[in-house]
């Protein structure tokens, strides 16, 4: 269970966006935390091979994804930052479809994710059309989706944006619940201090390059900052967080 990255590098055109990048993740809960265009999209579209690195290497569980892109894909779950749900589709047939692209028949993947659809308090909405479900639900629906292949690394991008706090709250504590009960490795890429504890792992990125990475509360005692807010203020030029 875990992320990877060797000097790794991207360019849009001439223009460098992520640069030499060291990144070694374990299992738990990671944030990724960056203002806006530090880069966090572009190495998620990298990790999940969306995008070619323009040079080093990316390793996901011990797998080298410029080879196994196939095995690393069966065992990580993503949710990206805008939706990807067929709105005109149930909860249901959303999920079983997805499931199939992974090989799973319908029965199995509902059983694979009864307890999680429980929790996500899902169960009573699987017949319902995505399009009449609130933002976050839909939220959670994506989460549930995204683990129905029971995947051991689990990538989300910014997936609390524009949900209200209760949505928020609940999110970033299921999420945080899952590195414990099924013991997998999140990335977790926000640019929302509030969704960041102590304890959690923190790795600062701006203008494609890391900044700081360990636990955000040993951060702050390392560069002698009060808080998260500070630190991000200290190790980042942006003052866009909210
Ligand atoms: N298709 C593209 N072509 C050229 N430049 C791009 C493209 N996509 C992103 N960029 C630039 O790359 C940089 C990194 O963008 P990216 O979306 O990865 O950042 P981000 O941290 O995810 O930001 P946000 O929080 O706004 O989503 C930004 O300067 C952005 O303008």
């Amino acid at each position: 269970m875990s992320i990877e990255t060797n000097n790794l590098s991207f360019c849009y055109g001439k223009k460098a966006v992520i640069e030499e990048l060291n990144l070694k993740i374990n299992k738990g809960f990671n944030v990724l935390l960056g203002p806006n265009g530090a880069g966090k999209s572009t190495l998620f579209s990298m990790l999940t091979g969306l995008y070619k690195a323009t040079s080093g290497v990316i390793k996901i569980n011990g797998y080298d994804l410029s080879h196994d892109r196939a095995k690393i894909m069966r065992t990580m779950g993503v949710v990206f930052q805008q939706s990807t749900l067929d709105l005109d589709l149930s909860v249901k047939q959303n999920l079983i479809y997805y499931a199939a692209l992974h090989g799973i028949c319908s029965s199995q993947a509902i059983e694979n994710i009864s307890e999680i659809l429980t929790q996500l308090e899902l169960t009573s909405r699987l017949n319902d059309k995505v399009r009449t479900l609130n933002g976050g639900h839909r939220r959670r629906v994506e989460i549930a989706r995204a683990l129905i292949h029971q995947p051991k690394v689990l990538l989300l991008d910014e997936a609390t944006v524009g949900l209200d706090i209760d949505s928020r709250k609940m999110i970033t504590e299921y999420v945080g619940s899952l590195c414990q009960t099924l013991g997998i490795c999140v990335l977790w890429a926000t640019h929302l201090i509030d969704e960041i504890s102590e304890e959690d792992q923190l790795i600062i990125i701006n203008e494609g390059k890391i900044q700081a990475q360990g636990t955000s509360g040993q951060l702050c005692k390392t560069h002698k900052v009060a808080d998260v807010y500070q630190l991000y203020r200290t190790l980042t030029t942006s003052v866009e967080i909210i």
